[in-house]
């Protein structure tokens, strides 16, 4: 590569930094401008608008600093684009950078050497800070080339630089590398339901990621307001990730875990497997409205209590008909409950004024019939419009009744109103009707903390009881006193401007759409809020009921679902996604398959192909595109206190990088002990430690630079999935794969003993 073609690139790349911090300038200027307080509502509105706007055009400024140009392409026509992070103009208004999700830019990802489209190159654009340190071509002219140059994948020598790298505990953005199959997913039309199906390290979360990115570019009008939001399978994972689209300039993309779906609960503990697998089944769902329906008890004869000194009686026929009317009513638990209440106190008011006149009216009637009362009073008593119920009664004695404790024990027992937690940690209490129902697995002690698995079910039961959110109705209320306010102003501005056409209550909901977006965070403590797109990874762990709960938060059912049903760990979790997605979609949804390793070297790949073809034989491992790299070891140990000096060793072997010790739960205690001080468990702190300590669960998603696996008999053979969870481990390393085993090594993993 001539120092001309540096040195020119360079001058190039130093005019956008220029032209990037010219635009940075000037919104940092019109924010001063701007700062004046004071104003109208309107004026307020806009500035919280145009502040919105500057904050994301900042954020974005920051995240393109680093690599803002990385790649340029030239056409047959001639022409030349330099694409990047973001898009720039010239003074003229002519765009000099094209912003990589742009249409323009698509064929610095899809061309090949086979089919490069309209380019005559591509060229990687390799920089240090501002400056241009190197430079790859790929010259897609085709008579000229040799076929040994024409075979390779697309960016082949910038690709491979990139996966050499050292890993350092967090996944980054691949803008500059994403591969034609990739960009498939990436670029994905956005409604529907699309599956990306792939082998472990085929990139499936990096391209999730830009995924999302792109959408919120391309559809920016549509999602900035509801929102996108990733889930992922645990806060580490996500810790894992949570740089890759910040370092795309989108700030404000949801990042979930399972257990924290449901407002108010943080749950990370999972249930033990066959738990799991209970409460992960769809009859969860029919189990739960059976239990509701078993808090609703129809009572076959008279209940009567004493309220205030006196007997007062519900008879079997009103409760019936309290029933009856507030099951009429389409509407959850909670709310049915207020007809339930009403109808109830109103019977038993009725009761109880029987029950007094009776007391008063007895006395009476035996002076009347002994004849021992005045004509006027005799006239009284016969006529029945003259006693003494009236509406005012009524109403007077329902609210006594309301505020006797004996009455409400006796509507609680009868139809009581139930939060979510209060619910399910009853059912789980009811040892008996669990049992009876076959469901005896769930039972547990009361005051149990949450886990992922009862998230769902929380879920499920704020659907059927219609959670009695206070608080959200509060927030509604100011939102109804803002309304209140945006009319009356879009009234005032119609009027003074004689606009036509418009009502004042349109104008005032545009300028509110125009308002901005909430806040990721807002969204996610919105039970109730409908996304514009979810994604969801790792998505081979969710059972149907987790289906159900994120289904049920994108009701357009845009959704983009990764995973990888070879590497299923939870007993709960799908073995085929058709079968997990019928009950929302039936047969509409689309698969895009990954079927090139970027992460693990051939060696160790062909190491994990003889584990898979074991474990599940239908399964395609992918196909590594690194042969490079060093062989998988087997480490006989006498036992795993001898580990430290084989993850000393390969420490040695790796530099900088990271090792992960992926052990199975026999061996745990003993290597926890051995390697004293070494952080163990998914915890976000871990991630930027040199060594760690995990499970094959807890290793899922992620990559380390070295893999020592511990025991892998005992991971194949407490593995609730079959073996899968071996797969899992054996594809985490990018560079080095040890096994250290005590006793015989497992069939499958005899090419070690070569
Ligand atoms: N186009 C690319 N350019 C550079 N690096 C890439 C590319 N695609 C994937 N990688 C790298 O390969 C590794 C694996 O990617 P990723 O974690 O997204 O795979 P995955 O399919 O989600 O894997 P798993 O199923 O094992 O979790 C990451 O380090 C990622 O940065």
């Amino acid at each position: 590569m001539g120092e001309d073609a540096i040195g020119q690139e360079q001058r190039k790349v130093s005019w956008l930094y220029g032209l990037l911090d010219a635009a940075r300038e000037r919104t940092e200027g019109s924010a001063r401008a701007q700062a004046g307080g004071g104003g109208g509502f309107q004026q307020r509105v806009d500035r919280d608008t145009a502040e919105n706007e500057r904050y994301r055009r900042l954020a974005q400024f920051a995240a393109v600093e680093h690599g803002l140009c990385f790649g340029r392409i030239d056409g047959r026509d001639g022409d030349t684009l330099y694409v990047g992070r973001m898009g720039l103009r010239d003074e003229e208004g002519e765009p000099v950078l094209i912003d990589w999700r742009a249409p323009a830019a698509r064929p610095f990802y899809t061309a090949t050497s086979f089919d490069p489209g309209p380019l005559t190159r591509r060229r990687h654009i390799h920089t240090r800070g501002r400056r241009v340190v190197d430079l790859d071509d790929e010259v897609f002219d085709l008579a000229g080339m040799r076929p040994a140059d024409r075979a390779g994948l697309v960016g082949e020598a910038a690709l491979l630089a990139t996966l050499r790298k050292g890993r350092t505990g967090r996944m980054s953005d691949v803008v500059a590398t994403i591969q034609a199959e990739q960009d498939e997913v990436v670029r994905a039309a956005f409604q529907g339901v699309l599956v990306v199906q792939g082998g472990p390290g085929t990139g499936k979360t990096v391209a999730a990621l830009h995924r999302a990115a792109y959408l919120l570019y391309t559809h920016r009008d549509a999602l900035s307001r509801r929102g996108v939001l990733i889930i992922g399978p645990n806060p580490t994972f996500l810790r894992y990730i949570e740089r890759v689209l910040p370092g795309l300039g989108e700030t404000d993309v949801g990042l979930a875990t399972l257990g924290e779906l449901f407002p108010g609960v943080h749950a990370t503990a999972v249930d033990p497997p066959e738990t799991a697998v209970v409460k992960g089944s769809p009859e969860m769902a029919d189990l739960l409205t059976a239990a509701l329906a078993r808090r609703r008890p129809v009572p076959d004869e008279d209940l009567t209590i004493e309220a205030d000194g006196m007997p007062v009686t519900l008879s079997a026929g009103a409760a019936r008909r309290a029933h009856e009317h507030a099951r009429a009513l389409r509407a959850p638990h909670n709310l049915q409950r207020r007809i339930y209440v009403h109808d109830v106190l109103a019977a038993l008011a009725e009761d109880q004024l029987e029950r007094l006149e009776k007391a008063t009216d007895e006395p009476l009637l035996k002076l009347l019939e002994e004849g021992g009362l005045s004509a006027e009073l005799r006239e009284i008593l016969e006529d029945p419009s003259s006693l003494l119920r009236d509406e005012h009664d009524a109403e007077y004695a329902k609210e006594q009744l309301w505020q006797d404790p004996a009455v409400r024990a006796l509507i609680d027992g009868l139809w009581p109103e139930l939060t979510p937690q209060e619910f399910l940690a009853d059912l789980y209490a009811d040892r008996e009707f669990l049992e009876v129902a076959g469901f005896g697995a769930l039972h547990r002690a009361p005051g149990a903390a949450w886990t992922v698995g009862d998230v769902p079910l929380l879920d499920e039961a704020a659907e059927l009881l219609g959670v009695d959110d206070r608080e959200g109705r509060a927030r509604e209320r100011q939102g109804e006193a803002l309304r209140e306010e945006e009319v009356r102003y879009a009234l005032g501005v119609l009027q003074v401007t004689g606009i036509e056409g418009i009502t004042a209550a349109d104008l005032a909901e545009r300028q509110r759409e125009e308002r901005g977006p909430v806040t990721a965070a807002e969204r996610l403590a919105d039970r109730d809020w409908a996304y514009g797109h979810i994604i969801v990874d790792e998505a081979q762990e969710l059972s149907a009921m987790a289906w159900r709960a994120v289904m049920r938060r994108v009701p357009t059912r845009s959704v983009t679902i990764v995973g990888d049903l070879a590497q299923t760990g939870s007993p709960a979790g799908a073995r085929s996604w058709g079968e997990m997605l019928a009950p929302f979609v039936r047969e509409r949804w689309r698969e895009l398959r990954l079927l090139v390793n970027y992460r693990t070297p051939a060696g160790i790949m062909r190491l994990a192909e003889d584990v898979l073809a074991e474990v599940d034989p239908e399964a395609e491992a992918p196909a590594s595109v690194r042969e490079e790299g060093d062989p998988p070891i087997a480490v006989p140990l006498d036992s795993p206190a001898e580990l430290p000096a084989l993850i000393a060793a390969e420490r040695a072997r790796i530099g900088d990088g990271r090792v992960a010790v992926i052990t199975s739960a026999a061996w745990h205690p003993a290597v926890t002990a051995a390697l004293s001080g070494v952080p163990t468990g998914i915890t976000p702190e871990s991630l930027d430690e040199p060594v760690v300590i995990l499970t094959a669960g807890e290793s899922k998603g992620l990559e380390f630079d070295a893999v020592v696996i511990a025991d892998p008999v005992g991971i194949l053979t407490e593995s609730a999935s079959g073996g899968h969870d071996l797969y899992v481990a054996v594809t985490r390393a990018t560079r080095r794969l040890a096994i250290a085993h005590t006793g015989p090594l497992p069939d499958l993993l005899r090419r070690l003993e070569g």
